[in-house]
């Protein structure tokens, strides 16, 4: 599914007016009758709904209409004033005027009515809000919070459609009910939670207005990415889905590559080998008997791969990931440098690889690898010098700039994970906050490899991952609610897969 901006929709609505000859107030009624679907299912006995001045409000005087058609009880409001009103917004308030309505703008009738609501309706401010919110808007925005249950039309009023950033304040909504495309705002930063539950509803937008408008940015939905993941031919063998390898560990911390090691094998790959320090050889062998294993020399407990072993690996690996607990020490910077000079396929930096291209990034810029970086925000910091608070809060934006001036691929984590090669983007929605735990990205890195060894590109992989690692998580939260570990994120990727 598409996500735009204010921008994308501003111009996909004016196309569909001016070049389609779609008059906006049948868009407009159309976008009132997606709402008066939703509130049907609610079965509320009276609904306030509260209008801006914009098309927002005029959606919400709209949708009155239908109501009182249909027999519910129904109080409307519009702040900061009605007679600001115009255009098609004017037209459907003028209707609601002739049917005898009283339209209020009084904010203490408000609070009684908001009390007394099944539902409360939300059309003060959508795609058109400018700025941070106005102080008389903000004390309309507290009073509708605190309804029983919210219902938002388009957007929560105050969160911006660009970026989901709360503008000062906003409703926190239950259901909010969108038009054609899903915004930026439902899905990222504060918009997410704001937004309850996001239905995107038709509205009769010729499909050429949105074609047009060549957006980049998708997000899981109508069957993406899941629909990429090939079926296996049935004379195939384990030669064909990929020799890929996981170069990590230290003295210290095993487990990061034995969960990438069993995760890459979960999710299908052929062979998967294990490049780690020989110290640690006892516990990996131990807890995945699957795996090819190199040990390697090590220096003061961290791994040395000597030239012979990398000859091994740049030769063999249709994939490899650099990174899971292998510790940040100076010499790494080198193999990683070598790696990224010599080999020619994809290449996973994750953690401390990532922590170890910190030192200088540019190297990136002369790679022969197709590389994908996997940062946490931290991490993203130490990439770019940028605060976590400031990437946190544009996650497309910077993830995007990162890309295109270093010629890879990014994949932000968190919640609302972004992938982009720099023009297109994708912004995966599955995942939960159970999913903050220890190892979790470790058995990302694992899948995402997999995915590659098994032919996957580049940017497909890194989708593909990032939705599969959401769904098993979330399937892991069922049962484990936030004691959820890495190991159960793991074990479902099969289940999903298949
Ligand atoms: N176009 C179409 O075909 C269709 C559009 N549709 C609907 O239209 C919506 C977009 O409508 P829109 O562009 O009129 O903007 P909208 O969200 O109502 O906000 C503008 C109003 O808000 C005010 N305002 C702005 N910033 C503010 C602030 N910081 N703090 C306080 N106030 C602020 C601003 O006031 P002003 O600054 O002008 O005084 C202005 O009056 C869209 O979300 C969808 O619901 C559907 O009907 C389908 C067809
Ligand atoms: N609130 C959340 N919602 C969705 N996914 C999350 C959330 N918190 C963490 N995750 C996911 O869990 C993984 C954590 O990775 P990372 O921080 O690298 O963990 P570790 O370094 O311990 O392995 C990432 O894929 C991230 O997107
Ligand atoms: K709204």
């Amino acid at each position: 599914m598409f996500v735009v901006s204010s921008e994308d929709m501003k111009q996909i609505d004016k196309r569909a007016i001016e070049k389609y000859k779609i008059p906006g107030i049948i868009l407009m009624e159309n976008a009132a009758f997606a709402v008066l679907e939703e509130i049907e299912k609610l079965k509320p006995r009276n609904v306030t709904i509260v209008c801006g001045i914009g098309n927002n409000g005029g959606d919400g005087f709209a949708l009155a209409r239908l109501l009182l058609n249909k027999n519910y009880e129904v109080d409307v409001f519009c702040f900061p004033d009605k007679t600001k009103v115009k255009g098609d917004a004017k037209v459907n308030l003028d209707i609601l005027i002739n049917m005898g309505l009283e339209i209020k703008s009084d904010l203490e009738k408000l609070r009684e009515k908001v009390k007394s609501s099944d539902l409360v309706v939300d059309a003060v401010l959508g795609t058109g809000i400018s700025g941070e919110v106005r102080d008389d808007i903000k004390k309309v925005i507290d009073v509708i919070n605190d309804a029983n249950k919210i219902l938002s039309v388009d957007i929560p009023s105050g969160i911006s459609s660009d970026d989901g950033k709360c503008l000062g304040k906003c409703v926190f909504a239950d259901i909010t009910v969108t038009f054609e495309c899903l915004k930026f705002g439902h899905i990222l930063g504060e918009g997410r939670e704001a937004s309850g539950k996001v239905l995107v509803k038709k509205i009769g937008i010729p499909k050429e207005c949105i074609k047009e408008q060549n957006i980049k940015t998708l997000t899981n939905d109508d069957g993406y990415p899941m629909y990429l993941i090939k079926r296996r031919r049935i004379d195939t063998n384990k030669g064909n889905y990929g020799k890929v390898f996981i170069i990590g560990g230290n003295y210290k911390m095993s487990g990061a590559v034995i969960l990438a090691l069993k995760s890459a094998l979960r999710s299908g790959a052929g062979l998967v080998y294990g490049v780690f320090p020989r110290s640690i050889m006892d516990r990996v062998g131990a807890l995945v008997p699957e795996a090819v294993y190199i040990p390697c020399d090590e220096k003061n407990g961290y791994i040395f791969i000597d030239e012979a072993n990398l000859n091994i690996i740049l030769d063999k690996a249709d994939a490899i990931a650099f990174g899971v607990g292998l510790g940040n020490y100076d010499e790494l910077f080198v193999t990683l440098k070598e790696i990224l000079k010599r080999y020619d396929k994809n290449l996973v930096i994750d953690a401390d690889g990532i922590n170890i291209l910190s030192k200088d990034v540019s190297i990136l810029k002369n790679s022969k690898a197709n590389v994908l970086l996997t940062p946490h925000p931290a991490e993203m910091a130490r990439l770019t010098g940028l605060c976590v608070e400031f990437i946190n809060k544009n996650r497309v934006e910077v993830a995007k700039k990162f890309a295109k001036e270093y010629r890879c691929i990014v994949l932000l984590k968190g919640a609302s994970t972004v992938v982009t090669d720099g023009e297109n983007v994708y912004i995966n929605t599955t995942g939960n906050p159970g999913m903050a735990t220890a190892g979790s990205g470790d058995v990302l890195t694992g899948l995402i490899v997999s995915l590659l060894g098994q032919g996957y590109n580049l940017f497909d992989s890194a989708v593909l991952g990032a939705y599969i690692h959401g769904l098993a998580g979330d399937k892991a939260y069922e049962t484990y609610g936030y004691g959820l570990v890495a190991h159960d994120i793991l074990n479902n990727f099969g289940f999903f897969i298949r």
